[in-house]
């Protein structure tokens, strides 16, 4: 758990206060430098965010977007993360093919797929925004499984519980070195999850993640 104190907002704050949260991050990274990296999780919480983040001004043609991980499956599937961020945000911001820098999900070798993003990807990343699933798995980084400890690589293809099971992760050092990392948790069904992470329950991967900022609404915070 980060030493900065969780940030809990109204259920329908939450997208606005995460994109705002993403744009001035983004800013910060900007103002020091000609471009920032921007990585971006899957799943149910983090779409409206984006939509959102869509609507902010900044100057988007310096920034990149990378990945936190994808399923395999082709880029047009329903369950491909780069599907949701095409929609979301990619879309309705115009970006060039050139500033988007997805995982290859529909790859035959997986394994390959994943040494190929780990070259493509910058040192640091400046922005990460991350996502907590009930069993406190965050990326695709699940619960007892062995890419929670790897310590080199820094994409790791796995195949984890949750469908679809084939996957692509970055890795906790490559989490823990970014820049600013949103972890950003929505519902009543993590309240649990989210007071055992507050508790920095090392068991959960979204625990791990000590350089996160939590963001959550107030049915995560139990409130
Ligand atoms: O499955 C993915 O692609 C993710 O990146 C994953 O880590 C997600 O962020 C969490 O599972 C939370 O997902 P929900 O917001 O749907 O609960």
């Amino acid at each position: 758990m980060s030493a900065l104190p969780p940030r809990v907002v109204p259920p329908e704050s939450l997208a606005r206060e995460a994109a705002e949260w993403m744009g001035r991050a983004l800013q910060t990274s900007l103002a020091m430098k000609r471009r920032a990296s921007l990585a971006l999780s899957g799943g149910s919480t983090p779409a409206p965010a984006y939509r959102e983040l869509s609507r902010l001004t900044l100057p988007w043609e310096r920034v990149d977007l990378y990945f936190v991980d994808e399923r395999f499956v082709p880029p047009d599937h329903p369950d491909s993360n780069y599907h949701l961020v095409e929609e979301a945000l990619v879309g309705p911001l115009r970006l060039s093919p050139s500033q988007v820098f997805r995982m290859e999900g529909e790859r035959e070798d997986r394994e390959a797929a994943a040494e190929d993003y780990e070259a493509r990807l910058p040192d640091v990343l400046d922005v990460v925004l991350l996502g907590m699933g009930e069993d406190g798995h965050t990326a695709s980084l699940f619960p007892g499984h062995p890419a929670l400890e790897e310590q080199s690589r820094r994409v790791l293809s796995v195949v984890g519980p949750k469908p679809p099971p084939w996957r692509m992760t970055l890795t906790m050092p490559t989490l823990l070195s970014a820049n600013a990392v949103l972890m950003l948790v929505a519902g009543a069904g993590k309240r649990q999850t989210v007071q055992r992470a507050l508790g920095r329950d090392a068991a959960l991967p979204a625990a791990r993640v000590t350089n996160a900022q939590w963001m959550m609404d107030t049915a995560a915070a139990g409130r």
